[in-house]
Order: structure tokens, then sequence, then C-alpha cells
């Protein structure tokens, strides 16, 4: 069978994209993705060995504009580009992450007569995926309380897709001497002690220059407690406070491999994009989390279960402030609270839903 996979724009739509490719390669199917030529994909998409078809990007104005006036005629471009590419590569199925690289997938899959499977990353849909729902044969949920159906089709909770890597250092971290060989390497990479602990801040795949500035202007205060990895995102390193980087602050723009910067997390403070939630809960890495608070407030609510469990600590982003990392997070850093709350990530049995998906892939056929 061959699939055509339309991911694009942040790790958090492609990564989901790339578990699933990997799954439905090990069962024998073709997969091309498509993308475009200047979101993460173009990148992350070639390094997993997969062949990208790029489209155009088609921007979405969120206000009158001459974006707005041009879109009818960008999104039939690529439309029609892509239907050339269904019929071309015989393709038997469109599997579309949402995102604008979605879209138009969706669209030609429709007048192509093709099969669309639909998976939703986060809590609330967005506007591509409600669009392909109309029409998929599958859509697969991440959240068993996100408010997407397909409509003349199967609908299924899933879980989110992760990548091999992610799955392989969940069952590291659950045997004692391996996890302690993966920190020890992982250590050593980003130049910290692995017998101290260690806080992972990160924004997510593109940063979060709020959690930035804010977090590194507290820096004195938690490398008093703790060791510091910080990924700030690309181009993001302006936004930490002078003076920060030392022996036990590190700063990295991009991780590539993010399992390497989970081997050594002891507490992570990041947003709460899908991607992100979904890996800590698996690996059982407790977080705080910072949702981000523009969208559809979507962010809160991908997080919404770690936090009513207690394994989260939320902090919204108008309240987070040097004060708040110093009175919410140090007393986090404690190893009898961090252990409490990994236990309840992991009876929350948060796992790997690319073997679902492939499923509802194979069974939209
Ligand atoms: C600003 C924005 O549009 N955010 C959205 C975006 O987030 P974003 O792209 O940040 O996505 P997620 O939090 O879902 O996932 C981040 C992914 O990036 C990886 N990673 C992160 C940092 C790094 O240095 N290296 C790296 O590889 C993580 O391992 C993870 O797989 O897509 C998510 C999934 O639809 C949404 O929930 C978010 O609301």
């Amino acid at each position: 069978m061959k699939v055509l996979a339309a991911a694009g724009g942040t790790a958090g739509h492609v990564n989901p994209m790339l578990a699933t490719a990997d799954q439905l390669a090990r069962r024998g199917h073709e997969v091309l993705a498509v993308g475009t030529r200047t979101g993460l994909e173009a990148e992350l998409v070639p390094a997993a060995g997969l062949e990208l078809y790029p489209i155009a990007r088609i921007p979405l104005p969120r206000k009158p504009s001459g974006d707005l006036f041009r879109l009818p005629g960008r999104l039939k471009g690529a439309v029609d580009d892509l239907r050339g590419v269904l019929r071309d590569r015989s393709i038997d199925a469109v599997l579309g992450f949402g995102g604008y690289v979605s879209a138009p997938a969706y669209l030609a899959a429709r007048q192509e007569n093709v099969p669309v499977i639909v998976q939703e990353q986060n809590a609330r849909p967005g506007i591509a995926n409600k669009l392909g729902a109309r029409w998929a044969k599958g859509v697969a949920l991440t959240f068993e309380q996100t408010p997407l159906k397909a409509k003349n089709g199967m609908t299924r909770v899933t879980g989110l897709p992760l990548r091999a890597e992610i799955s392989k250092l969940a069952d590291d971290l659950r045997d004692e001497k391996r996890a302690r060989f993966r920190r020890e390497v992982a250590a050593a990479r980003f130049g910290l002690n692995p017998d101290e602990s260690i806080v992972l801040v990160t924004g997510g795949s593109s940063g979060a220059q709020r959690i930035n500035t804010v977090f590194s202007q507290a820096g004195n205060v938690i490398n008093s407690h703790a060791q510091v990895l910080h990924v700030t995102g690309k181009g993001k390193l302006t936004d930490i406070a002078d003076g920060t980087e030392g022996e036990r602050y590190r700063l990295v723009e991009y991780v590539s491999d993010m399992e390497e910067a989970y081997a050594i997390a002891d507490l992570v403070v990041t947003r709460a994009g899908a991607g992100m939630v979904a890996e800590l809960a698996a690996l059982g890495i407790p977080a705080v989390v910072v949702p981000l608070p523009i969208g559809n407030g979507e962010q809160y609510l991908n997080a919404k279960s770690a936090i009513d469990s207690g394994a989260f600590t939320h902090i919204s982003n108008d309240e987070f402030s040097p004060e708040a990392v110093r009175s919410a997070i140090v007393p986090l850093l404690d190893t009898a609270e961090l252990r409490r709350r990994r236990e309840i990530l992991l009876a929350s049995g948060v796992g790997n839903g690319a073997s679902a998906v492939a499923d509802l892939v194979e069974e939209s056929m």
C-alpha cells in the first residue's frame, strides 16, 4: 500500500507523522511525505530517510490582507499539484496530521476518491482536521475528550504516535542500570554532572521567549538547588539573561534527538504542546507547564489530565515570573516528590499511538 502523509510547520505535527511512517514502513507499506521547504519537515523528513514531496507554503492570514485575497488561488494550486501526485504515484490513502499542509492534501484526496485518515494531536482540534474529518474514513485522536468525529467513518482514541527513540528511552528508564547508563552518557554530552538534579527547560520545537527570559532571570536561585539544561529554540539565545550560562546552567538552541535531553531530566519546564505532554507522560518525567495562551486555548487542555492527577504543576503565562519560579519550582526539586509524580504518570498508562494509527490506516483501505 502507498500512503501519502501530510505534516508541516512544527515538530509537533511532523514527529507524529514520522513515527507513524516508521510503523507503516515496518509493515511493508510505502510512505511519501508532503510538506513545505520552510517548515521543520524540510530537515526532519530527509533526516528520517523519507522522501519529501515539497508543496508551496500557503500562509493563512489572520486578518484581511493580500494573503487572504490570494488564498483561494494558492490553495487550488496546491490541491491540483497533489491530485497529480495521488494519480501518478497510485496513492492508496492520505494520512494527515493537521496544519496548513494537510488541508490541500485532504481536499485533493476527496476529489480523487482516495481514503483520508486524520490524526489530531491536540485536545482541541484545528481547522484543517475539522475539514478533513468531514470525509475521513478514519479519525485518530490523542485524547478521549477531543470533540472530533469522522462523519462517515471510524473514530478511535489511539494516543499520540511517538518516535521509536522515545519508546526505547521509556523502556530504559524503567530499568535502573540502563537508566543510569543513559543518564551518564547524556550528562557527559551536555557537560553536566549526572549525580545532581537536572532541570530541562524547553519551549517546544520553536522555543518560547517568555519561558526563556523569565526562567533565566531566576537561574541563580534554581542553580543553588539543581543544574539546568536550557533549550531555547532556534535563534532565541538572545532571550537569555546576561551572565546566566555557566558550568551549572547549560544553553543549547535546539536538540534534534530530544531523547538525550530527556534522559537527564528530573523535571521539565515547558509549554504544553501535545507532543511534549505525551512524551513526558510516556517517559514518566514530571513537568511544570506554562501553556501558550493564544490559539484555541488547547495547550492547557493537552496537559489537563496530568495537572489534575498532580503529576504536572500548571503556571499560567501571565503568572510565570522569577518569583513563581522560586515559589513553585524550587519546592519540587525534592527526590521523593519527583518520584511520587513519576509514579502517577507511569500509572496513567500513556503509551505510543503509532501502531494504533497504522492499524486505522490499514483498516481504512
Ligand atoms: C506554537 C505552536 O504552534 N505550538 C503547537 C505545536 O507545538 P510544538 O511543535 O512545539 O510541539 P509539541 O510540543 O507538540 O512537540 C514538540 C516536539 O519537538 C521536539 N523537540 C522539542 C525541542 C527541541 O529542541 N527538539 C525537539 O525535537 C519534542 O521532542 C516534541 O516531539 O504543535 C503541537 C502539536 O500539534 C501543538 O500542540 C502546539 O500547540
